[in-house]
C-alpha cells in the first residue's frame, strides 16, 4: 500500500474520492462548468393595481415576481416549486415570452430575449416551448389532434412544409406513445394522460431546445402522473431537451430534477441540486415543504419532523418587509424585518464544501433533518 505526499494511503484516498462523488449529485457532476443555455437575472413582473372607471389611476402593484435569478444548462432539468400564487406560472409565461417582464433579463445563449422583437424573437420562441398545466382546457375541443399538434407549423412553415405535416404529426404521436392512427380524433376521445401526451407532442413540434412545463401532471390521477413524468424523462434524453419543470409539490419534481429552486411570494428562497435541497435544505420554508411530502416508508414516517406553518401566505400586493417568509417563520428575529436576505451561500456554510454549501436566502440558515434518509 502506497502513501501519497500527505501521508494518506491509496485506499484511504480512493475512499475519500468515492465519498465525495456520492455526496455530489448528478447535477453537479454532469453540468458543472457548462455554459448556461438560459440565464435569468433579477426578473421582475409587477401587475398594476388600478382604481377608477373612466380615469384609471395606479394605486399599487401585485408583485407576482420580484427579482428572480437562475441558470439552466443544456440537458438539465430545473424544478421550480412553491405554493399557489408564489409566481411560478408568471415566471413560466415570461420564459416563453407570453408576457413581458417589468424588469430583468432572460438570456438565451447569451442574448437577452426581453428586448428582442420581430424575426429574432420569432426564432427564439421556436426554441423555447411550453407544456400547459391542464390538458382538459388547454386543447381546443373543436380541432382534431392532427390540427392541434400541427398548428405551430402554420407560424413556422420552415420546420415542416405543408406536404410533410401529416407524417410529422404522426411521428410525434408515435414519439409520445399514442397511436398515429388517432390523428383525426378529437380531444374528448382521449383520457387525461393521453391529452397531456398530445400537449407534449405539440410542444415538441418545432423541435425546441427548452421546454417549460407548468405543472404538467398536477391535473392528472396519481397513477398517470408517473407515466407522464417518465415520458418527459425519456424525451429529454432522446432530444437533449432542457426543462424548467414547475410544480407545487416537492415530491413530483424530485424524480425528474437535477436542481430545484424553491419560490416564496415572488422570490427564490433556496436553490440547489436535488441532494442539497431534499437532504440538506437550510431554508426554513423548504424544510416546512419537505415535512409535508408524503413518506411511503411507515417507519420513516414516524420519525418525520412535521412543521406546521402559522398563518397564510401574505398578499403579493403588500409583501412583508425584509424577509418575505418572516411572518410565518418560527426563527424570525428583528433583523429579518429590516434586511432582505440575499440568495447566496449563507456565511455559516461558506467555508464548507459539503451539501449545505448552496444558495439559501435566510439570515439564520441551518440544516434540520426533517425526513430521516432511508437506509
Ligand atoms: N394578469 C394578472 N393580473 C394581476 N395579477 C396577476 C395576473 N397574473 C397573476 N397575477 C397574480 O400574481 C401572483 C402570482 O401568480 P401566478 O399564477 O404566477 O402564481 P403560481 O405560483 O403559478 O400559482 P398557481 O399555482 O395557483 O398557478 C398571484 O397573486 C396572482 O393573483
Amino acid at each position: 500500500m502506497h502513501a501519497d505526499h500527505t501521508g494518506r494511503t491509496e485506499a484511504a484516498a480512493e475512499g475519500e474520492v468515492a465519498r465525495e462523488l456520492l455526496t455530489k449529485s448528478r447535477a453537479e457532476t454532469a453540468f458543472a462548468g457548462q455554459e448556461p443555455i438560459l440565464e435569468v437575472r433579477d426578473l421582475v413582473k409587477h401587475y398594476p393595481l388600478t382604481q377608477g372607471i373612466l380615469i384609471k389611476k395606479q394605486v399599487g402593484a401585485v408583485k407576482a415576481v420580484d427579482g428572480i435569478s437562475f441558470d439552466l444548462r443544456a440537458g438539465e432539468t430545473l424544478g421550480i416549486v412553491g405554493e399557489s400564487g408564489c409566481g411560478k406560472s408568471t415566471v413560466a409565461r415570461m420564459l416563453v415570452n407570453l408576457e413581458r417582464p417589468t424588469a430583468g433579463q432572460i438570456k438565451y445563449k447569451g442574448e437577452d430575449i426581453t428586448t428582442m422583437s420581430g424575426r429574432a424573437l420569432k426564432a427564439v420562441r421556436r426554441n423555447i416551448q411550453m407544456v400547459f398545466q391542464d390538458p382538459y382546457t388547454s386543447l381546443n375541443p373543436r380541432m382534431t389532434v392532427g390540427d392541434i399538434i400541427g398548428e405551430p407549423y402554420e407560424i413556422h412553415p420552415e420546420v415542416a412544409p405543408k406536404g410533410d405535416r401529416r407524417k410529422k404529426v404522426q411521428d410525434l404521436l408515435d414519439v409520445v406513445g399514442l397511436n398515429p392512427e388517432y390523428i383525426n380524433r378529437y380531444p374528448h376521445q382521449f383520457s387525461g394522460g393521453q391529452r397531456q401526451r398530445i400537449g407534449i407532442a405539440r410542444g415538441l413540434a418545432l423541435q425546441p431546445e427548452i421546454i417549460v412545463a407548468d405543472e404538467p401532471v398536477s391535473a392528472l390521477d396519481v397513477s398517470v402522473q408517473a407515466q407522464v413524468v417518465n415520458l418527459l424523462d425519456r424525451l429529454q434524453s432522446e432530444f437533449n431537451l432542457s426543462y424548467v419543470f414547475i410544480a407545487h409539490d416537492l415530491s413530483i419534481v424530485r424524480h425528474i430534477s437535477d436542481r430545484v429552486g424553491v419560490m416564496y411570494l415572488g422570490r427564490m428562497a433556496e436553490i440547489g441540486t436535488d441532494i442539497q435541497i431534499y437532504d440538506h435544505a437550510t431554508h426554513p420554508y423548504t424544510q416546512a415543504l419537505l415535512s409535508a411530502v408524503p413518506v411511503p416508508d411507515p417507519e420513516a414516517r414516524t420519525k418525520r419532523d412535521r412543521i406546521i406553518l402559522a398563518g397564510d401566505v401574505p398578499s403579493p400586493a403588500n409583501p412583508p418587509s425584509g424577509c418575505r417568509f418572516r411572518t410565518r417563520c418560527w426563527k424570525a428575529q428583528e433583523r429579518c424585518a429590516l434586511e432582505v436576505p440575499e440568495l447566496a451561500v449563507p456565511a455559516v456554510f461558506r467555508l464548507e464544501s459539503g451539501p449545505a454549501h448552496h444558495d439559501s436566502a435566510c439570515h439564520f440558515a441551518e440544516e434540520r433533518v426533517v425526513v430521516p434518509p432511508s437506509d
